[in-house]
């Protein structure tokens, strides 16, 4: 066994929910949703481990113990959150509003500034707000998170919740097929989205429930690139795919995970996909001072590595030839003093794509082990303004402020 090798295969763990994590029953609702969630399966996978400290072998040193094992954030949890009836109401308010308003024809660069999606936020859509509001659907969402993560509910709150539209790209021609002209390419893609590239969620917690039924379309999934080497298995339940999407196989599921792990929604291929997303963010008290921004500051290396690499190119020549002869004035035939220095090799180096994306994983290995405090390292529970107090605690916290003022990143 090698801690290192992201070949690992992932703990996949499938169950029925028990029913008091997941009872949706109230005798105070007036509609019914019983407890039909219970029959359906939950599926978690476990991310493999990057990061392996090889200057940490005395155990006895424990002077950083939340660094020493992988945390409940290193699994991608699939759970049933709303019912096959109510799915399909959520659905139908959310296709009925957007198409009435045009709000998936492009994407929403105002909402979401980096990684825009075409996508309507739930507060605009006042009939599919009030019905998730009769389903209790935050509740059994905070529920949820507060059990996987051990985070008190009273520490969660929404940071965004909006119903995202994807559509395969053969659809878009299909649809705008009275369109002959077949070299304008910009027409028959048209602005709908088929897929979202990697990135990472502003908020510690995301999700993403399929809203319509998963025959609808094909490729899609919410994808992780910690996943991309990780063999799928017959226990997964069909769940993850190889080159590490994974796609619930019904509505009603959602895909729960820690928004800093890298990840993207996978091509649609055909058909159309719509999931209602959701930012959750975790109170300060919860969060580790200091850990997102170290980790961005790694994170921002390998950007820079890859733009120095970029530039170098663009110069187009593959060394400098030095001009010694201005000092050396008796030896200016001399070759080996005349010299060549090649384009910078370390430049090449240190931006090579597979070395750059093992950094970037094992910084994100460190994260999830230390970004949640344990329980009994949480501040006091005061009211929700005690968080802004934080500027007093230095520049990395100011930092991670910053960082959370950003949607994606
Ligand atoms: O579509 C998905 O499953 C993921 C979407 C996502 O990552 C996002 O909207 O930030
Ligand atoms: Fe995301």
């Amino acid at each position: 066994f090698c801690p290192m090798d992201p070949r690992v295969g992932p703990t996949i763990q499938i169950s029925t929910p028990s029913s008091s994590s997941l009872s949706t029953s109230s005798t105070t609702q007036e509609h019914h949703t019983t407890v039909e969630l219970d029959s359906y399966i939950n599926v978690t996978v476990k991310l493999p481990l990057f990061f392996h400290d090889s200057s940490n072998k005395n155990t006895d040193d424990n002077s950083d113990p939340s660094s020493s094992s992988s945390s409940s954030l290193h699994s991608i949890y699939i759970r049933p959150l709303l019912s096959d009836e109510e799915v399909g109401m959520a659905c139908r308010l959310a296709e009925d509003y957007a198409e009435e308003n045009g709000r998936w024809d492009q994407p929403d660069s105002e909402r979401h500034e980096s990684y825009s999606t075409c996508d309507f936020p739930v507060d605009e859509c006042t009939e599919l707000e009030t019905f998730l509001e009769s389903s209790d659907f935050e509740q059994r969402l905070f529920q949820q998170f507060s059990d996987l993560y051990n985070i008190d509910v009273n520490d969660l709150s929404y940071n965004d919740l909006f119903v995202a539209y994807y559509q395969g790209k053969e659809e878009n021609q299909q649809q705008n097929g009275d369109n002959d002209n077949e070299d304008d390419a910009d027409y028959t893609n048209s602005n709908i989205m088929d897929r979202l590239e990697l990135h990472r969620d502003g908020s510690l917690l995301s999700f993403s429930l399929l809203l319509n039924p998963p025959n609808e379309f094909e490729g899609g999934g919410t994808f992780y690139d910690a996943l991309r080497d990780v063999r799928p298995t017959f226990e997964d339940g069909g769940i993850l795919h190889p080159g590490g999407a994974i796609r619930p196989n019904r509505a009603g599921d959602a895909v729960l995970h820690c928004g800093k792990i890298l990840h993207g929604a996978d091509v649609v291929t055909s058909g159309r996909r719509i999931v209602l997303v959701g930012f959750v963010d975790v109170s300060k008290r919860c969060i580790r001072p200091g850990a997102l921004g170290n980790s961005c500051k790694e994170w921002g290396r390998m950007d820079v590595a890859k733009f120095r690499l970029k530039r170098q190119e663009k110069k187009n020549h593959r060394g400098w030839v030095l001009n010694n002869s201005r000092w050396l004035k008796d030896i200016t035939n001399n070759a080996v003093v005349r010299g060549f220095v090649p384009a910078s090799s370390g430049v090449i180096r240190r931006a090579d794509p597979e070395l750059c994306r093992r950094r970037r994983l094992e910084m994100e290995d460190l994260l999830l082990r230390n970004i949640i405090l344990p329980s009994d390292e949480r501040g006091p529970k005061d009211d929700e303004y005690h968080q802004f107090s934080w500027d007093n605690e230095g520049a990395i916290s100011i930092l991670d402020n910053e960082l959370e003022e950003q949607d994606r990143i």
